[in-house]
């Protein structure tokens, strides 16, 4: 009762009316900039319509159409289709819907128009609930959209973005195939339906790529994906652009069809404003705002247009008209006490003041209250196998179908690991050192000393004093050895007797100058000095060496080898890394080109969750990185011959975990990120510092406090060490250190899989 009572008080309301006139000059000025309006208007036969059979719903807070037939108001609003009240949206600061109000009556065709970027899209996408309304109330099929046991998003709504959005790698029958699953329809069910939708709307053959369709093909087999499951409510976003005008009037006769059973609604937007004359109701947006909405032959009688672009622009132009008088703005046909006014045409024959209704704010509408027991709303979150498999299927169809990208993605590991491990860690190669020898004598120590060098490590230039410190200085020489002319003498004094002079002890040493600004190769020199001296001590004294030797013995090594190099210990590390970057960088980019496309917001629409979406990257994911780090390993353990103590179950495992972590935090860079640029720019900015701060080329030990903290949170630190423990300890998951590298990485896995869900869906 107080429902029809607020409908009598608007009804009233719309008396209040405002006379206009018409400016045929603006007329191609609205349109203007409106992609795809070329100006030529093509004509349409309009059919008989069941709105025009039933004639438009009215509301509660809207001004209906006068000559209306009278229908219960409850009934009506039961009847319809979508209902909009007072919705909001922004991105931002740019408000983009403004308390539109809108509605599509059940089984009518809704045809929604407006200049370019006055937010048809946007409203549709909140229509569907791939954007979320900042206010106001949106009904769809009797819920709002995703509310728990609703199938809205799901298989009540067939939706066409005005993107493309449609996987290039798939087949014309993959991607039907694809939605099909989705929408939970048998495999048979799916073959039939593609048979017609091919035939329908003049596909190629099912087999063919979509990556190598035309556009207006494209457009055709994402129109022919909304169709599909024949859903109870079609949702176009410009179906027909790019279609030829045989095939434009073929779809709106399928349109026709499938509203006359009365059980499909339709809500299409389009710039060829002409063909809105077959929709039985349409809508007028700007700025918005819906400005008008009724019946189109009504709204071109009432405004003596012969077109229905014309009228329109007639429309606009009463309300700016208006909107200059009162001085509001564009969307102010408002009145201070908040009733909208009406809008007459001066120029309608017969002044009849009815179809046109101005569309403004009236009193609160109260939202209607929906409820879902809780068994609903389990199920509701809890993610469909269903759905998860077809986006694995997806992800598994789309890389056999890129056979150079999965190449890339399981060779680049291991090209990385074979880099690091051929050109980081090991002994420096033809270092070359000037050798300056004053003794003469063929069988002298110091020949004999440096027949002992490492030869392949050092290169030895034989100089005179000058010409060596030249060269040094030059940067020719990493350093400079010399022999004094008394070295063999003077050395055997120092051996044999107990105590001898300065001056011999001089002339018996080797003397050294390195340039240390490369300090590797220095220390390398050092090491080869020293251990071509001990292997000359031990050939000349043999059993006495001892007597010249330092008395400082080093036993077995408790773990580990003493022949192991700085290799052994960065391969763990930058197993780790690599895996983990791996998986981020690949993760991030084709995550957000998946949404730049549009694809996850149909995939959304079609009714995947975040969380499914998030699983299902997860588990392909994991396909990937499981054959990654088969051949990484091959590589590290056979060929490098990395040593390994312990568990292979367990180096596997840690592996595996820092590649999901790697995808989880993936999959939060792109779903906090928009563009693949700046997604590709976070990753790589993360890269450094974390390789850095995590002890993987340097130990976390040389890390000064407070910095230390922040290294031991980070997800590879822990996971390191963990897996240096496991492979050159042997330690086991009992050992602190290697099951706290596998609860750091699970921690942080779990805490980014959260986290790019709650961001995925608040962006919506
Ligand atoms: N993701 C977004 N972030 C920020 N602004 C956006 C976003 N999407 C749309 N907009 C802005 O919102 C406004 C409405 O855009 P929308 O795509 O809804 O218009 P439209 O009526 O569908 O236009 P067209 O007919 O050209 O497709 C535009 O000003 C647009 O720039």
């Amino acid at each position: 009762m107080q429902v029809m009572k607020v409908a009598e008080e608007r009804i009233a309301a719309c008396t209040s009316t405002v006379a206009v006139r018409l400016s045929a000059a603006r007329h191609a000025a609205f349109w203007a900039g409106t992609p795809g309006y070329s100006g030529n208007v093509q004509t349409y036969p309009v059919p008989e319509t069941r709105f025009q059979e039933k004639r438009l719903s009215a509301w509660p807070g809207e001004k209906m159409k006068v000559d209306q037939e009278t229908h219960p108001l409850s009934s009506e609003l039961e009847r319809s289709a979508i209902r909009c009240r007072e919705v909001c949206r922004s991105y931002g600061k740019l408000k983009v819907l403004s308390n539109l109000n809108l509605t599509v009556p059940q089984g009518n065709i809704y045809g929604l128009l407006g200049p370019s970027g006055c937010g048809k899209t946007t409203l549709l996408k909140c229509i569907v609930g791939a954007l979320k309304i900042s206010r106001g109330h949106i009904s769809v099929l009797g819920k709002p959209p995703a509310f728990p046991g609703h199938e809205v998003p799901g298989k009540m709504v067939g939706y066409m973005p005005q993107d493309l959005a449609l996987y290039n790698e798939f087949s014309i029958s993959d991607t039907l195939m694809f939605y099909g699953r989705i929408h939970g329809l048998s495999t048979k069910a799916i073959r039939q339906r593609l048979d017609f939708l091919v035939d329908f709307l003049d596909l190629p053959q099912p087999s063919s790529l979509v990556g190598k369709l035309s556009g207006g093909q494209k457009r055709r087999v994402s129109l022919g994906a909304a169709l599909l499951q024949n859903p109870q409510l079609l949702i176009l976003d410009e179906p027909t652009v790019g279609v030829d005008p045989v095939l434009r009037a073929k779809i709106w006769q399928h349109l026709v069809e499938i509203v006359r059973t009365g059980k499909v609604s339709v809500i299409i937007t389009t710039h060829y404003i002409e063909e809105a004359r077959q929709a039985n109701v349409v809508g007028l947006m700007r700025n918005g705002r819906l400005l008008a909405e009724g019946e189109p032959e009504i709204l071109m009688r009432q405004n003596s247009a012969m077109t229905l672009e014309k009228a329109f622009l007639q429309l606009c132009e009463s309300f700016d008209q208006v909107d200059s008088k009162q001085g509001a703005s564009p969307r102010g046909v408002v009145l201070e006490n908040g009733q909208s006014e009406g809008v007459v045409l001066e120029n309608s024959p017969s002044n009849e003041l009815h179809p046109i209704m101005g569309v403004g704010p009236g009193p609160p509408e109260e939202p209607p209250k929906y409820s879902a027991d809780w068994k609903v709303q389990v199920r509701h979150v809890v993610p469909k196998w269903r759905n998860i498999a077809a986006l694995i299927i997806k992800t598994t169809v789309r890389m056999k179908r890129m056979p150079g990208s999965l190449f890339f993605q399981f060779l680049l590991p291991v090209m990385q690991i074979s880099l690091m491990c051929l050109c980081i860690g090991g002994d420096p190669k033809g270092i070359q050192v000037a050798v300056v020898n004053n003794e003469t004598t063929s069988n002298s120590y110091s020949q004999s000393l440096l027949s002992f060098l490492d030869n392949s490590s050092v290169q030895q230039v034989n100089l005179t004093h000058g010409e060596a410190f030249a060269g040094a200085y030059n940067g020719e020489y990493w350093g400079v050895i010399e022999f004094g002319p008394n070295f063999t003498s003077s050395l055997t004094k120092r051996m044999l007797l107990r105590q001898v002079s300065k001056e011999t002890v001089d002339a018996g040493s080797v003397h050294v100058w390195l340039d240390l600004t490369n300090r590797q190769i220095a220390l390398m020199l050092q090491k080869k000095m020293e251990d071509a001296f001990q292997d000359f001590v031990r050939h000349k004294t043999g059993t006495k060496s001892y007597l010249v030797s330092l008395p400082l013995k080093f036993e077995e090594p408790i773990y580990g080898s003493l022949n192991s190099d700085f290799t052994t210990f960065v391969t763990p590390g930058a197993v780790l890394s690599i895996t983990f970057y791996l998986a981020v960088g690949l993760t991030a980019l084709s995550f957000v080109i998946e949404r730049k496309e549009g694809l996850m917001d149909r995939c959304w629409v079609a009714g995947v969750s975040s969380m499914e979406t998030v699983l299902a990257y997860l588990i392909s994911q994991l396909i990937i990185i499981s054959v990654q780090i088969f051949l990484l390993l091959l590589i590290m353990l056979l060929v490098f011959k990395i040593p390994n103590e312990g568990n292979l179950v367990l180096v596997i495992a840690l592996i595996v975990l820092q590649g999901v972590t790697g995808t989880s935090f993936g999959l939060v860079i792109s779903s906090a990120i928009d563009d693949e640029q700046n997604a590709t720019q976070a990753a790589l900015g993360i890269f450094y510092p974390n390789l850095i701060v995590s002890g993987i080329i340097w130990p976390v030990e040389c890390i000064p406090y407070p910095l230390r903290y922040i290294s031991l949170a980070l997800p590879q630190t822990y996971a390191s060490e963990a897996l240096r423990c496991i492979m050159y300890r042997g330690w086991g998951l009992s050992r602190m250190m290697v099951w706290r590298g596998f609860v750091v990485t699970m921690g942080w896995n779990t805490f980014f899989v959260i986290l790019a869900i709650v961001i995925l869906k608040l962006r919506m």
